[in-house]
């Protein structure tokens, strides 16, 4: 076993974080990758040149900058990628044969790309890894299926990529979309229906059917597309209306185009729920610059379910800082929490779980089944090994207290990351606690957060112990 301060490679086969004192200080994640693929989408569709600073650069953005520049898309790359300068294009690209796009295992990519390239037209192919040809993209595909003039297809079973698309344009402006697997589909079409309307000349109106998951997500989408020059009404329903059939739908209106426009690009704020909870697992103080509860991401109401838990929250300007050094009778309190806007923290909130008092109950995420990993079943199976007790429910988890961990350093245990980068991010936050965690594939946090490791060790001031193959 070595110890060093770099970044995992491939190479790399386990990780250990060596527990220590209150973790205190202070740090700025990188970009987010939801406003980074979001922004990208619109300014290579949008009219003229965009200048794009604070861009996430990680897997989840390669491969959307990779697809966009493959149809034609120019994107100038500056200081390391975290600026983009991006020139937008308006037609159809063309090629005698099908532009195959890679997409790794981005879901924002797949679902983004496969509604605006439908509404773009041309002949695209898009896959990615394994585990991305079993998440679902059925829904998505149903709803353009009708509007499209010419086909759409996800290939694999279950209605998943590869996504066959060969089209050219929309030809109606009424569609009708599910939202109980992910918004992603939503949000998709909605920046997909300025490029729809261009041919058209008519507003885009969608509707979606039934349940929909990670609201933030789509408020996140009218905001970027607004920033960006369009025009977004988007009408929630009333709660009394909901049970009236037809009425309880989300119904958003779409015209304009995309204009070229600087965007300055907030930092991830799932990313920074890692380091607000080390200091909640470690009794320290943590702040977390260039978020506020004003961001556009709704990711940072994760400070909120650590306020219920006991620890302080002090709002900055432009900072979000978490106080764990008094907590009530020195310890955190479980929760009973609805993490459907949130789903993306589950996995921290766990670790964090695992040292409270009391059980915490996570409700309202069924559809993180469908995500880098089964985050509910995968996530419950290796929280047990560290000898935790965890009741898993369709529509989440409970996690109860750790009495008596399997684990030290004596005796390591070896936890699975399921290629999900928010197993391995969040299994380090239980390593601050406790000895003889081995993060398998510490590398898979490249998919959003490449610097992760060296970053967590920047925060808690002591180096990790590295494994190689
Ligand atoms: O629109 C987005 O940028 C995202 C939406 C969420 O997905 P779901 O809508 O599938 O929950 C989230 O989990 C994902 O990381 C990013
Ligand atoms: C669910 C995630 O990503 P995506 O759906 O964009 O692949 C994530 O980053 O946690």
């Amino acid at each position: 076993m070595n110890s060093t301060t770099e970044s995992p490679s491939d190479a790399i086969a386990t990780v250990r974080v060596i527990p220590g004192g209150p973790v205190c200080g202070s740090i700025r994640p990188p970009g987010s990758k939801s406003l980074t693929n979001r922004a990208l989408l619109m300014a290579a569709f949008g009219r003229g040149t965009s200048q794009l600073e604070g861009a996430l650069v990680s897997e989840d953005t390669h491969v959307m900058t990779d697809s966009l520049r493959k149809i034609g898309v120019d994107i100038e790359s500056q200081d390391a990628g975290r600026t983009l300068v991006v020139t937008g294009v308006q037609s159809a690209p063309k090629s005698d044969s099908p532009f195959d796009l890679y997409i790794a295992n981005s879901g924002t990519t797949v679902r983004f790309l496969t509604a605006a390239l439908s509404a773009l037209g041309g002949n695209y192919i898009l896959s990615g890894v394994p585990r991305m040809h079993e998440r679902p993209i059925g829904d998505l595909v149903d709803a353009l299926s009708p509007v499209v003039e010419g086909r759409i297809e996800a290939v694999s079973e279950g209605g998943c990529p590869p996504v066959h698309i060969q089209t050219s344009g929309w030809a109606k402006h009424e569609l009708s979309v599910a939202g109980s697997v992910s918004s992603q589909y939503l949000s998709g079409l909605m920046m997909a229906a300025p490029l729809a309307s261009r041919r058209s000349n008519q507003p885009v109106t969608i509707r979606v059917v039934g349940e929909l998951v990670s609201r933030p997500y789509v408020e996140m989408t009218a905001d970027a597309m607004q920033v960006f020059g369009a025009s977004v009404e988007l009408q929630w329903p009333m709660a009394a209306q909901s049970d009236v059939a037809g009425q309880g739908d989300v119904l958003v209106q779409i015209s304009g185009d995309y204009d070229a426009i600087g965007w300055s690009i907030e930092p991830d704020a799932s990313a920074a729920s890692y380091f607000w909870a080390a200091a909640a697992i470690s009794g320290g103080d943590v702040t977390v610059k260039g978020l506020s509860r004003a961001a556009t991401q709704g990711d940072v109401a994760f400070v909120d379910v650590l306020e219920m838990m006991g620890c302080q929250i002090e709002e900055g300007d432009d900072s979000i800082r978490v106080i764990a050094t008094d907590l009530p009778g020195g310890q955190l309190g479980g929760v009973d929490v609805d993490m459907n806007a949130i789903s993306d923290t589950v996995q921290t909130l766990a670790m964090v779980a695992l040292f409270a008092n009391s059980p915490t109950r996570v409700r309202g995420v069924a559809h993180n089944r469908f995500k880098e990993t089964d985050r509910i079943g995968d996530l419950a199976c290796e929280l047990r090994k560290l000898g935790a007790t965890i009741q898993e429910h369709d529509d989440g988890m409970t996690i109860h207290p750790l009495s008596e961990p399997a684990v030290s350093e004596g005796n390591p245990v070896r936890l699975d990351t399921y290629h999900d980068h928010r197993m391995a991010m969040s299994f380090s936050l239980a390593g601050l606690r406790l000895g003889g965690i081995e993060i398998e594939n510490p590398a898979c946090t490249g998919k959003t957060y490449p610097n992760y490791w060296s970053d967590l060790e920047q925060l808690i001031g002591r180096a990790h112990h590295w494994t190689a193959e």
